[in-house]
Formats: C-alpha cells, sequence, structure tokens
C-alpha cells in the first residue's frame, strides 16, 4: 500500500558525515565546508528548507553524486549560530524522505533534484502485520534497554504511544546505536512493513552480538582493571601539574573550574554550573551525556556575563555618524538624538525600548545600525517574523535531544558584550499557536522590572539583559499586543518621496554600491535622468529597497560589460539604460488610460506603506444580492453595506433611476489584486463612488483618489495614514486627491516638494465626493 504521495523538488543539498537524519528527528550539528554553509544560506533565503543526506565515506572532502546515499531527508532549519571557528551550528528537524536523482553545484552550492515522499494522508490504515511488528520491536527494545541504561523506560513508554508505523521505526532508529549502513537501509525503505521488518532484523542480532559481548566482557574484566589504573594514573598526573602550576596542560575540567572561579555571577548560578561540572567529572568519556553536558558548559562560558562596552555618547558625534549613514529624516535623527541625550543625562543603563514603525524599505535596520555605531555599542539582530515557538526565543529544555538556547541568548553570545544594540526586526509578524506564546516571552526579555534575571530554559541560570539596548521595527502597529506596544516609544518613519529618493540614490545607495563592487568614478557613472527614471518607471514602493537591487543589479551587467568589450569606463544615460536595467516596469499611468463605469481608484493603507486601490462595481439583473470579493476583510465588507444603504435612502440626491435596484439587481464590488488581503473602514467612500457610478452608468474621473470612511447619514469621517497614502498617490502620478474634512491637519506632515503639486478637496458628505469625481 503506497502511503506517500511523490513531489518533484529541487532543493540545497548538504552532504553530513557520520550522521544520518530521519523524519520527526530534532537535532544540532556543526557545519564547516564552505559548500554546505553556501547551501545553508541559500536555504535560509528561501523557505528553510534543506535536503541532508549522508556520504558514503567521511574523508571525502568534496563528495559527487555517487558518494553520497541516494536517499536523504528533507529538513527545517530551526535555529543557526555562528560559532567563533567560522562553522555554523544548525539545530534542524527531519521532515520527509526523499530520493535523489541527481546533484549539481551551482553558485558555490549543491542543488539537488529529488522526488520527495510525503504522506498520503488518505492512505494511514496500519495493518495487522504492522502492529505486531511494532510490538514485537516494543520488546526487544525492552531487552536492549538492558545492556544501555542511556535507554530510559520514559522513551520506550514514548515509543508505545505513537501509533503510525512508519514513525514508530523513524524514531527509534534515533534511541539506538546503529551501524551506518543499517541506517541507510532503514532510511531507504518506504515500504513501512519492510522498514519495521529491517528494524526487527537488526535489532534482533544487535541483542545477540550484545549477549555475546556481556560473555566476552565479563572473561577480560582482567584487562579492563588495567585500563583503570592507567586512568586513576593520569589522574593523579594531572594533580601533580596543577600543583607544580602548569596552566597551559591544564585538563578540560580543571579549566572549566577556573573559569567559573573569574565569573561575576549570583552565588546560585555558580553552584548550578559547579553542579554540571562535577557530574562530567564523574561521568565516563563515552557517555552520551557527556557531550551534552559539555556543549552546556561551553554555552555558559560562552556568554558575555557582565562584559560591557562604554558608550560613546557625544551628540556632535552621534549626530554626524546618523548624517553620514542617510539621508534626509530629520525628525526621525531629532527623535534619535533626543533619547541618546536622555540617555546621557540619566546615565541610566537601560533605555526605554526604541520601537521604528514604517513600510519597508525606509532605513529602520540601518537607523539601528547606525545607533549602535553612534554609541559605540556591538549590533546585533533578530527576525521575529514567523516565530511561533516560543522555545525559539527562550530556548528548549536541556532534556530534549539536540535543544541550545533561544536566540536571544545566542545573539547576546555572538555580540560578544551584555550591552549591545539588539535589533528585533518585525515584532508586528510574531504569530502564535500550540507551541506557546511568544509575545509573552518577549515580554518577559523586554520588560526592564523582569529581563536583569531573563531564564533561558536551556540554560536554567539566569542571564541579565537590563543593559542591552533594544531597538524594535514594525511595518504597522495594528498587530503589536498592547502589552508590548505600551513598553516602547514608537517612532514613525515614513515613505520617500521622489526628491528624497532621487538624493538617496545618488548620494547614498550609488557610493555604497559601487564601493561594494570594487568600482570608483573613473569608472562609471550615471545620469541623474537615468536614477529619475529607475525611480519612477522601475520601482514604486515606499522605500528605497528595490532601487538599491536595480542599482546594483545595473552595476553588475556594467562591470561584466567592461570585461566582455574591455572597456575602462561605463556611462550610463537614458539611452543605454534599459541595457543595464532591463524594461521599465510601469509604463501607464492610471489617468492615462480611458474613463470608465464603476471603476474608482482609492488609497489604502497596507502593510507595505501607502498603496492605490482600484475598486470595481458592476450591477446586473438578480435578486437583490451583494457578492463582495478580493480578499475584502470584514470591516470593508461592513463600509460596502452601509455604502448601499446610505445609497437606498438617497436615491434623488444622486439622480438613480432604478428605485427597486436592491430588490431586482445584484451589486457586485471587487477590489482586483485578491492575493494581498485589504481591510480598513477607509474604502467607504471609494466603494460609495463605484455604485453611485454603476447606478447611475456616469463614468468616473481617473485623475482622481480618494480615501475616506462612511456613516450612514453619509457624512465622510477622517481616517488614518494621510502622509503614506498621499506619497503613494504621487508616486502614481494622481495629484487630484479627496480627503475627509478632519484630515486637514494632517497636510503639515507633507513634504513641501509634494504638496504644492497637489490638488487636495476636503470633503464632509458623500455627495460632494460624487460631483467632484462623476463626468457626466
Ligand atoms: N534615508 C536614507 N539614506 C540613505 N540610505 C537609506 C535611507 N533609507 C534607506 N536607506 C538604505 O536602504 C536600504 C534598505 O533599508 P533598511 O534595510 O534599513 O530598511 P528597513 O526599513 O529596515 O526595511 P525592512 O522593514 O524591509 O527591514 C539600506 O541599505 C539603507 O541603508
Amino acid at each position: 500500500m503506497n502511503k506517500y504521495k511523490e513531489n518533484q523538488i529541487s532543493i540545497p543539498l548538504i552532504p553530513l558525515r557520520g550522521i544520518y537524519i530521519f523524519p520527526n528527528m530534532v537535532i544540532h550539528f556543526d557545519v564547516g565546508r564552505e559548500i554546505s554553509l553556501n547551501a545553508l544560506d541559500k536555504a535560509m533565503m528561501n523557505d528553510n528548507l534543506i535536503l541532508l543526506a549522508t556520504q558514503k565515506d567521511i574523508m571525502v572532502e568534496e563528495p559527487k553524486f555517487t558518494d553520497i546515499y541516494s536517499m536523504g531527508t528533507v529538513s527545517k532549519i530551526k535555529q543557526t549560530l555562528k560559532l567563533p571557528n567560522g562553522a555554523t551550528r544548525v539545530l534542524i528537524e527531519g521532515l520527509n524522505r526523499a530520493a535523489i536523482n541527481n546533484i549539481h553545484e551551482i553558485d558555490g552550492y549543491y542543488l539537488a533534484d529529488a522526488v520527495e515522499f510525503t504522506y498520503n494522508e488518505e492512505n494511514i490504515e496500519i495493518s495487522e502485520e504492522e502492529k505486531a511488528l511494532m510490538r514485537l520491536i516494543l520488546q526487544d527494545l525492552e531487552k536492549y534497554a538492558k545492556f544501555n541504561p542511556n535507554l530510559g523506560k520514559e522513551a520506550i513508554i514514548g515509543l508505545e504511544d505513537i501509533e503510525d508505523p512508519g514513525k514508530f521505526a523513524d524514531i527509534t532508529v534515533s534511541l539506538i546505536q546503529l551501524k551506518g549502513k543499517d541506517h541507510i537501509k532503514i532510511l531507504s525503505q518506504l515500504d513501512t512493513i519492510k522498514r519495521l521488518e529491517s528494524l526487527k532484523s537488526i535489532l534482533s542480532k544487535e541483542i545477540e552480538m550484545l549477549e555475546i559481548e556481556e560473555k566476552i566482557n565479563l572473561k577480560v574484566k582482567e584487562g579492563l582493571d588495567k585500563t583503570q589504573k592507567e586512568y586513576f594514573l593520569r589522574e593523579q598526573l594531572s594533580v601533580i601539574k596543577k600543583e607544580l602550576g602548569d596552566d597551559e596542560d591544564e585538563d578540560e575540567i580543571s579549566s572549566f573550574e577556573s573559569k567559573l572561579k573569574k565569573l561575576k555571577i549570583p552565588k546560585s548560578s555558580k553552584e548550578k554550573i559547579q553542579k554540571e561540572i562535577n557530574r562530567l567529572e564523574n561521568l565516563p568519556p563515552q557517555s552520551p551525556e557527556n557531550q551534552v553536558i559539555r556543549t552546556y558548559l561551553d554555552y555558559v562560558f560562552d556568554l558575555p556575563w557582565g562584559k560591557l562596552t562604554k558608550d560613546k555618547l557625544d551628540l556632535k558625534k552621534a549626530k554626524e555618524v546618523l548624517d553620514n549613514d542617510h539621508y534626509g529624516l530629520k525628525d526621525v535623527k531629532e527623535r534619535v538624538l533626543e533619547f541618546l541625550a536622555v540617555l546621557k543625562k540619566t546615565k541610566a543603563d537601560s533605555a526605554p525600548i526604541i520601537l521604528l514603525v514604517g513600510p519597508p524599505g525606509v532605513g529602520k535596520t540601518s537607523i539601528a545600525r547606525s545607533i549602535a555605531r553612534a554609541t559605540g555599542r556591538e549590533f546585533t539582530s533578530m527576525r521575529l517574523g514567523g516565530v511561533r515557538d516560543e522555545a525559539e526565543i527562550r530556548g528548549h529544555r536541556k532534556t530534549y535531544i539536540g535543544s541550545m538556547p533561544g536566540r536571544i541568548i545566542n545573539n547576546i553570545i555572538s555580540a560578544k558584550t551584555s550591552n549591545p544594540v539588539f535589533l528585533l526586526d518585525e515584532i508586528d509578524k510574531l504569530s502564535t499557536d500550540f507551541r506557546g506564546d511568544p509575545a509573552s516571552a518577549l515580554l518577559e526579555v523586554l520588560d526592564p522590572s523582569q529581563n536583569d534575571e531573563f531564564t533561558d530554559h536551556y540554560l536554567e541560570i539566569p542571564f541579565d539583559l537590563s543593559k542591552v539596548m533594544f531597538i524594535t521595527t514594525a511595518n504597522s502597529v495594528s498587530t503589536i499586543p498592547d502589552a508590548l506596544l505600551d513598553r516602547m516609544e514608537v517612532i514613525e518613519v515614513s515613505s520617500y518621496t521622489e526628491v528624497e529618493k532621487f538624493h538617496i540614490a545618488k548620494d547614498y545607495l550609488l557610493r555604497e554600491a559601487m564601493e561594494k563592487h570594487g568600482l570608483n568614478k573613473e569608472e562609471f557613472s550615471i545620469s541623474d535622468s537615468a536614477i529619475k527614471k529607475l525611480i519612477k518607471d522601475y520601482t514604486r514602493e515606499a522605500g528605497v529597497r528595490n532601487l538599491q537591487r536595480i542599482l546594483s543589479r545595473v552595476i553588475r551587467r556594467s562591470i561584466k560589460d567592461m570585461y566582455e568589450r574591455d572597456k575602462d569606463k561605463i556611462n550610463i544615460g537614458l539611452n543605454n539604460l534599459e541595457k543595464y536595467a532591463d524594461k521599465e516596469i510601469y509604463t501607464d499611468d492610471i489617468f492615462d488610460k480611458e474613463e470608465m463605469v464603476g471603476v474608482v481608484t482609492g488609497l489604502a493603507w497596507t502593510s507595505v506603506g501607502g498603496e492605490i486601490l482600484q475598486v470595481e462595481s458592476s450591477i446586473m439583473p438578480g435578486k437583490g444580492e451583494v457578492t463582495l470579493t478580493g480578499s475584502l476583510g470584514d470591516v470593508m465588507k461592513e463600509s460596502c453595506y452601509a455604502a448601499i444603504s446610505y445609497i437606498r435612502s438617497n436615491l434623488d440626491k444622486f439622480d438613480i433611476k432604478d428605485k427597486t435596484f436592491y430588490k431586482d439587481k445584484d451589486i457586485h464590488v471587487h477590489v482586483p489584486e485578491g492575493a494581498i488581503p485589504k481591510d480598513g473602514p477607509s474604502a467607504g467612500v471609494t466603494i460609495a463612488t463605484a455604485i453611485v457610478s454603476s447606478l447611475t452608468k456616469k463614468k468616473v474621473r481617473r485623475d482622481i483618489a480618494m480615501t475616506g470612511e462612511i456613516s450612514l447619514r453619509g457624512r465622510v469621517l477622517p481616517i488614518g495614514g494621510v502622509k503614506e497614502k498621499i506619497l503613494a498617490a504621487h508616486r502614481y502620478n494622481i495629484n487630484t486627491i479627496i480627503l475627509p474634512e478632519e484630515n486637514k491637519r494632517d497636510l503639515e506632515d507633507i513634504p513641501e516638494s509634494v504638496r504644492k503639486k497637489l490638488d487636495i478637496h476636503f470633503v464632509k458628505y458623500i455627495p460632494e465626493v460624487i460631483s467632484l469625481s462623476l463626468v457626466d
């Protein structure tokens, strides 16, 4: 019975030496080879999925397709930690088996073509034969446990609860010590009955071997006593060496002990660490627990306990750093300098937490880096987007196989000081599910009344985070839990105008990209008009992320051209821009298009900043039904019903001839680009205008954009995000805008260069909107 569905995949691959990964296994290992580190980077840029397959011979440095076992495991990367020796420690979770058909070396990493086997949910019936085999294996495991005290009773009881035979076999493998070939035999077996049979026969043989070994062991006890004597003598030797002050030869235990002596930490923490050292001392070197404790102690001593950098709080210098790194952002820089001034005055170690809010690519991350540079602190950052598991923040308990500290502690280890600037990126994208509530774990990290005793589950001893300067970023504050938001000082970083983007590109992005690619002014130039065209016709974003990308593309292609055509300099202007930047993306402006009935341009505020959106409506014979499509949220749907009710009760105001439309016509309202979820009340006026246009058959002006909430009485109510929305309209060359009267005060925030080009109409009631936007 085939329990698996097959999927063709193309995935980065890491060849492993001596480690075998099975589905459902959580384990960590170190990646050192360049080609594997590249594969890891590639996977982390995409979906964190990586194929892990074991090498047949661990000595091969650059394995080829034939050097790797053809069955591997698609695994999810859960955490990574850069180690001081250049390797990276990764924590992974095995997901599905995958048969490798081929591997290619691309861009410095292995890419595998493989067939992934995922569970076919329809075929999960368990046969009697499978049940019987599982029972026999459990009996064998009990015998096996007698020879291996490390295999605890709980582990076997845990297995009894697993119903799925395939999973049962895979997990059993991780509990027993198998030879390499045996691992592969079981990993390669897709048929679960055969997999269980193989496991049973391997296990029975293993038990037989262990019984024979025991007999032999009894006979060679004498020999063993000899080794014990040697061990004892070696211990004595190390004590003598220590007495002689021969520090270089200090053994591991005493090195841990002397490190512990130097730590300035509470007594209870010292006692806990000492206890672990004592346990390590008493464990035989070959015991698996030995490695677990050693890793734990390495983490403990890698932490920068009490190690602080001294703050440089010279405000003039700080301003210089901020100005050097960023164009404009006057208000933001001012707020940051105020913040640093207060820090200097109060000499408080724990500063309030800054939250930088704004659309992507407006420089939030780079401001945080500048703050670190300006204060002379180390910088470390962690993305919270998609973090669901509390353990990612606070670590797994040491009892889990392959457990590690959480990302907060890992980041502190890599920052090497306990007062870095710590950027928590995308705090609005934290999610919650059954694995605990990461937001409340984060609250403990950020709360000054608790964070001096932050206790990671893995470390089990408190670490003082109160000297860390936390900076967080978000695209919008609406999804941040109140308890977190209350603790933060919000600084808004808004979209850029075209003029600002031009200066950023010319004076910052270009310089940076040229330096990065080793080009100087004698070798490369780009005209102002070409930069402006890149801004207008190639990118229409709130920030400068795509602009930065496209400038890098132009530079890369120029360098290639220089080599291919043996040129000393490339000048880019409007005439040759397309060759280096491809064709422009935005050619048609909305108001160039024909005016239509029922199609209205609205302004929305999404997580990527302000955006324009089209609302379409159409009326057709029917029974008075209303259909809403295009991923509309509940609030937007309610706006739609409010618009219809208002129009129904004011037919004459709009000269609507069809007095019974709500009974004998169906109304369909659609907002295209359905993949982007849209919500909020600010599309009320746009929806009302579209419906009135459809009912009166009057066309809508295309050079106009609008935003505003509506009430049942037809009032136009104020909305948020005015600046972002107006800048979005301006990016699309729409300069006639309808806004609610009460938003007049927000106009102050609009940069003068944009404001003078706008024709803004402030309205109080819907009829004003209709008469401004419909053409007779
Ligand atoms: N005002 C500016 N002056 C100079 N460079 C800027 C400015 N704003 C942004 N940049 C540059 O643009 C790039 C993107 O900025 P950054 O990554 O900091 O954006 P972000 O707001 O953190 O975006 P996201 O929310 O997507 O992480 C960086 O290289 C940054 O240096």
